[in-house]
């Protein structure tokens, strides 16, 4: 049997008591490790289940999953996917694999960032389409989910096995630590793109949330205009934006405004009462 175990948010701790069943029952247990990098060290989890993990990384699970699936119609092996296993990264490639050479399949869910999201006050039922911040087409995303007044939720590049130039001229295998996007970047890069598109997808004033270590005893929400939040101190990774959609009901309204600091209150209530109250 292949196990697909949603791991959740935070800790070590946060594996359902399925999950963790079906990890002690298995022979090989690898831990997808390109997503929501390492929020959960491998050690702490070989700690917790008392057995070897193996890191998985993009190129074993996407070219070289055979070596995942060895064996596993006679044996469990257990595939373990940090938030949910279908949360933002799906992993269907490894499910149809399976199914091919015949092997079972179960999966266990989690908390994924895709609803943990719904903390920030916003209802899910008013988010529109999802966006990743890689460069490429979320623009005209951002643009329908705005146009018909609906929230996006704006997930972060996380840069993995990346190597230094100085490092690549050398031959050196050696990769840099994970980088993750902040907050401030994403807006700074969001806002640089409205100005050269003009399209008015959203802009200085669009209420937004930049949501934080979701999950953790750390989770913080902090609300606010784009151009306000720009300069807030996020700390530590990892981090989401949501740009609020104008159909905001009142109810979400309340919630999002207990998450704004009272130095930006005044500016928030004026702007939702103009743009957002229909
Ligand atoms: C590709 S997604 C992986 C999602 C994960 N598989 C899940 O189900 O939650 C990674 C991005 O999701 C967001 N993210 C994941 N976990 C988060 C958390 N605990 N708090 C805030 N953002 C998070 C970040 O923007 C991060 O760069």
């Amino acid at each position: 049997m292949l196990y697909i175990i949603g791991l959740g948010l935070s800790d070590e701790r946060d594996i359902t008591v399925k999950g963790l069943d079906a990890v002690k029952s298995s022979e090989r247990i690898y831990l997808e490790a390109y997503t929501s990098v390492l929020m959960i060290e491998k050690e702490k989890l070989e700690a917790f289940y008392e057995k070897p993990v193996t890191i998985a990384d993009r190129e074993m699970v996407e070219s070289d999953s055979d070596q995942i699936l060895d064996n596993a119609q006679n044996v469990n092996v257990s595939f373990l996917v940090v938030g949910d296993p279908f949360g933002a990264t799906t992993h269907t490639d490894l499910v149809i694999r399976a199914k091919e050479l015949g092997i079972p399949v179960q999966i266990i869910h989690n908390a994924s960032i895709m609803n943990a999201i719904g903390a920030c006050g916003l209802q899910l039922y008013n988010f529109g389409q999802t966006i990743s911040m890689r460069p490429d087409s979320w623009y005209p995303r951002v643009k329908e989910n705005t146009d018909i007044g609906l929230h996006t939720l704006c997930l972060l590049d996380i840069k993995v096995k990346e190597q230094s130039l100085e490092n690549m001229a050398r031959g050196r295998l050696i990769y840099e630590p994970p980088r993750y996007m902040t907050v401030n970047t994403c807006l700074e890069q969001m806002l640089e793109i409205e100005e050269l598109r003009k399209e008015g997808a959203y802009g200085p004033e669009t209420l937004a949330i930049g949501c934080v270590r979701l999950g953790t005893a750390t989770q913080q929400f902090i609300a606010g205009t784009m151009e306000q939040l720009v300069n807030e101190d996020f700390g530590a990774p990892l981090h989401s934006l949501v740009l609020i959609g104008k159909r905001m009901h009142i109810m979400e309204f309340e919630m999002v405004r207990s998450f704004c600091p009272e130095q930006h209150q005044a500016k928030f209530e004026e702007i939702f009462k103009r743009d957002y109250e229909a």
